[in-house]
């Protein structure tokens, strides 16, 4: 029907329903509601309470930390006690103060029946981007949901794990002190998603291989001059070899924190302040070393015309993704640029656990 909703606009609005800390409904043969815990009040958790008991839900990562056994593979779910507050909840999805208030397990981990909705719900709030971690209820598939977004298990599957089409918005010429004359495109996904961006140095070749950098947001290397990580240098670095050479195309993709986003990149920082690595702390908060999806770059792209690149990256994965998604990687050009003494443990642990190139 044209006036309803389509599969990926009801998956943008309960991104958005998780965000505010509105449950959403996924259904199957069976259903749940689920909140995401750290969006979740006091007053959503007693409503909850009143329609059955409640599962935590957590990725097995997660449960590593917690020492619960994680039944479902790579999600556990937790039997959530009567008298489990907001702090208990936010204890369990938050690793925060977990040297603090080491926590008293054990926990009681579900194994009977699917965990099908579950693991689209983890999916989801990943994508949101928020904690992975949600609070669910099982309701019968038919509740009236007074208003509520409930999505269809089987209708959603296939487009969870799809990269949204990206289309050029607008596009201009800006003259940069690094590479001289360029132009940025702006592409926007068609699932409202964050906007990504397209610099283009100089009028490339679309024959050859261009020199080209994916470069993932990060706003305190990029914007305050982080000495944390070396993401502000290697942008410049880029964008004057291209300047250098004549010509290049650079994509700003908005994957902040490796696909986390800014607010978990800070809890993931606050965890390294208390001696974990960028890889156990990622670890530690639920998620993957990497969420980012490059099948966005190829995209990119290839909508611009390229087929062919001179890769500027220490990361073989990149390498990899353009290789898989029809990019040919003619050459990989190393950049290294902005190795500090307060980076060199991030580097080294890119290089030990990530096979970052050195
Ligand atoms: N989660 C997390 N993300 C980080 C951390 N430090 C930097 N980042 C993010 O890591 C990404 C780095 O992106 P890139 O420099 O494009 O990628 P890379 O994998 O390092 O590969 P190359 O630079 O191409 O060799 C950015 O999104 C940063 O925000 C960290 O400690 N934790
Ligand atoms: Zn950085």
């Amino acid at each position: 029907m044209l006036l309803g909703l389509s599969i990926v606009e009801q998956l943008t609005r309960a991104r958005g329903d998780l965000r505010m800390g509105v449950p959403v409904m996924l259904a199957d043969n069976g259903a749940i509601l689920v909140v995401a815990v750290e969006a979740l009040s006091a007053e959503r958790l007693a409503a909850l309470r009143t329609l059955g008991p409640l599962e935590l839900v957590l990725t097995a990562r997660r449960a590593e930390t917690l020492k619960t056994p994680a039944y479902d593979g790579d999600l556990v779910r937790i039997a959530v006690p009567d008298d489990a507050d907001m702090t208990w909840l936010r204890a369990l999805a938050d690793p925060a103060d977990d040297l603090r208030f080491p926590m008293k397990g054990p926990f009681r981990s579900l194994r009977d029946g699917s965990a099908a909705l579950h693991r689209a719900a983890i999916q989801l709030v990943k994508s949101a981007p928020l904690l992975p971690a949600v609070l669910a209820v099982q309701v019968p598939p038919d509740m009236p949901t007074a208003g509520l977004t409930r999505l269809s298990l089987p209708a959603i599957l296939p487009e969870l794990g799809r990269a949204s089409p990206l289309h050029p918005v607008s596009a201009a010429r800006l003259p940069m002190a690094a590479a001289g004359a360029g132009h940025v495109h702006v592409l926007r996904p068609e699932d409202g998603g964050p906007e990504h961006y397209a610099i283009e140095v100089g009028r490339p070749d679309r024959t050859a291989p261009v020199l080209a950098r994916l470069h993932s947001a990060c706003f305190t290397g990029d914007v305050l001059g982080s000495l944390k990580c070396d993401c502000g240098p290697q942008l410049h670095a880029a964008l004057t070899q291209m300047g250098a050479a004549g010509a290049g195309v650079l994509l700003y993709l908005n994957q902040e924190g490796r696909g986390i986003g800014l607010a978990n990149k800070m809890r993931a920082y606050s965890l390294q302040d208390q001696g974990f690595d960028t890889v156990e702390a990622n670890h530690r908060l639920g998620f993957e070393d990497d969420e980012r999806d490059f099948r966005l770059g190829a995209d990119i792209l290839r909508g611009l015309g390229f087929s062919a690149v001179r890769l500027l990256t220490n990361n073989p994965a990149k390498i990899a993704m353009m290789e898989a998604n029809g990019i040919t990687v003619t050459e990989r050009v190393p950049l290294h640029v902005g190795q500090t003494d307060q980076n060199a443990g991030y580097l080294a642990t890119k290089a030990a656990k990530s096979g970052h190139l050195i």
